[in-house]
């Protein structure tokens, strides 16, 4: 029997490959990967003894032959594909482990020319890739290390013929998908590269192109969900390579997550990430109807829920910081779905998962505030639409906010201001905010035009109302919403501005002496 091992990264090749020696394998490889096994006592021959070529070209020719291939297409059922082999001399691979060259790392050096970068597409082991995963019945193909020690070990125990037709086409997919994501990487590449009036010596992929001539996003599927966004609906979770965030989630207890939960979980994510203060966010449908920041943990939660006692039942919390047993205990008593936090306190832990139906989430980058680098991706109607993402509302940003009225914000009302503008980032336009003591009093949702979301935000708030400072997301195109907060006894406003009728907004302010800050840029989220 014999085994075919070509790989760039070498690392458990040996020990793989002890195994395939001990049970009496061939073992055919490629200059490097020969090197490392007959470095390590193991007898190999080499791919040009086989082929009677040497590899050739810089390494561009090794394995593309037809002794290599012949073995590796080979039908034993066929009578006819069994006289070739014979006439040609030619041997079955049983076996072929391979992984491709460094395409990814290559490019993502600011120094690599064009020519740098052709030269690291890897064409015979993305060769032995497609033709052993089309035989994929008579040929095991091992595109991941992380499968050496499942394949070993049963090799070891029952033999090569044990692993069964399933596992092998497990095996091919997986190969396939590794070559997909490797043309995935080259395409994207490429159409980075202007070489007009260039050589593909001195031309280079150009990483500022946020969107591409050609985008091939490849995610790989994490789970079947039960269903949709409603029951009659299928669904599925997919996650890009390598990725965090809610796709990635580490599931400490409860059961799986739903299609809604993922969606309201990346919600909670992103709203909590705004705040490098110790923060904690009630979602419901996506939207905060409770938000604070405070140093206690515990009072951060006990503040969130009291934004709307009524919504959070059943709702999503996302905490920017470790849980700790007092917040925990705090919450316990409300039905939530779920809980998603960048970590959890032993005892925390414990406690809440004595609830069954709790869905527990370790997400570290709940703690984080670095910059998403994946664009926003939406699907719509015969096509999609990339954006950068929103960044993070830093504390700096205050610099260049104007004050528009006469009447200046306290240093109080500044830090409401600032807290009611990252919340309103988070909220469905046409979105208002009212908030104290950085703390979410009500928020108008989605509504379609700006002074309804007000009308909602009084509503809402009740008594609690007076004193709010008031953040809408993008500019007032009329004064009637300055009227309505005046009369709900709003103490200080924010707002991008903007509009054609801002000094309309603005004199209504000033009339009714409310100091009203202009952000100079919207937050608009659809
Ligand atoms: N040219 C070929 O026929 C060829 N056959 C296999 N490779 C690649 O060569 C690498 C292993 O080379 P080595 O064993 O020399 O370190 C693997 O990443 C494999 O995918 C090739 N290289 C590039 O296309």
């Amino acid at each position: 029997m014999q085994a075919l091992l070509s790989v760039y990264n070498k690392s458990g090749i040996v020990e793989f490959s002890k195994i395939l020696a001990n049970k009496g394998f061939n073992l055919i490889s490629t200059g490097g990967t020969a090197k490392s096994l007959v470095d390590a006592g193991l007898k190999v021959q080499q791919v040009q003894d086989v082929t009677e070529y040497p590899e050739m070209l810089d390494g561009r020719v090794k394995t593309l032959h037809p002794k290599i291939h012949g073995a590796l297409l080979a039908r034993p059922e066929l009578p006819h594909h069994q006289e070739d082999l014979t006439k040609y001399n030619i041997k079955p691979i049983k076996i072929v482990v391979v992984n491709l060259y460094p395409f990814v790392e290559t490019v993502s050096k600011p120094s690599t020319t064009l020519l740098d970068a052709l030269e690291n597409i890897d064409i015979g082991g993305h060769t032995l890739i497609r033709a052993s995963s089309k035989n994929f019945q008579n040929v095991i193909i091992i595109v991941d290390p992380s499968d050496y020690k499942w394949i070993g070990e049963r090799i070891e125990s029952s033999g090569l013929e044990s692993i069964t037709l399933e596992e092998r086409k497990k095996l091919a997919l997986k190969a396939f998908q590794h070559g997909c994501s490797y043309d995935a990487a080259v395409t994207q590449y490429l159409s980075t590269v202007d070489i007009k009036d260039q050589t593909i010596e001195t031309a280079k992929g150009n990483p500022s192109v946020e969107f591409p001539g050609e985008f091939v996003p490849l995610y790989e599927k994490k789970a079947d969900l039960r269903y949709g966004e409603n029951p009659h609906q299928k669904a599925a979770l997919y996650s890009i390579p390598n990725g965090g965030g809610i796709a990635n989630a580490q599931l400490l207890h409860g059961p799986a997550l739903s299609y809604n939960n993922i969606l309201d979980g990346d919600a909670a994510l992103k709203a909590v990430r705004e705040f490098s203060q110790t923060a904690c966010v009630v979602i419901k449908h996506t939207n905060p109807c409770g938000l604070s920041v405070h140093q206690d943990q515990a009072e951060a939660y006990t503040r969130a829920f009291n934004g709307d006692p009524k919504s959070a039942y059943g709702g999503i919390l996302g905490f920017n910081r470790k849980l700790t047993l007092a917040a925990a205990t705090a919450l316990k008593s409300v039905f939530y779905e779920v809980i998603i936090a960048p970590d959890y306190e032993p005892e925390a832990l414990a406690l809440l998962s004595k609830k069954e139906k709790l869905r527990i989430i370790r997400i570290p980058e709940a703690a984080t505030q670095e910059a998403f680098t994946q664009p926003d991706i939406r699907t719509i109607t015969g096509g999609a639409l990339l954006q950068s993402p929103n960044p993070i509302i830093k504390d700096e940003s205050t610099k260049n906010w104007k004050v528009a009225t006469t009447n200046q914000p306290s240093e109080q009302q500044m830090k409401d201001l600032l807290f009611a503008w990252r919340v309103s980032k988070h909220v469905k336009s046409n979105a208002i905010v009212f908030a104290k003591d950085e703390t979410i009093v009500s928020i108008g949702a989605g509504q379609p035009n700006r002074s309804q979301s007000v009308d909602i935000c009084c509503k809402v708030g009740g008594d609690k109302v007076k004193g709010c400072v008031m953040a809408s997301d993008a500019f007032f195109p009329f004064a009637d919403s300055i009227d309505l907060a005046h009369a709900a006894n709003i103490a200080c406003i924010v707002q991008p501005g903007g509009s054609i009728r801002d000094q309309e907004v603005i004199d209504a302010a000033n009339k009714f002496n409310i100091p009203m800050v202009l952000t100079g840029n919207r937050n608009f989220l659809h």
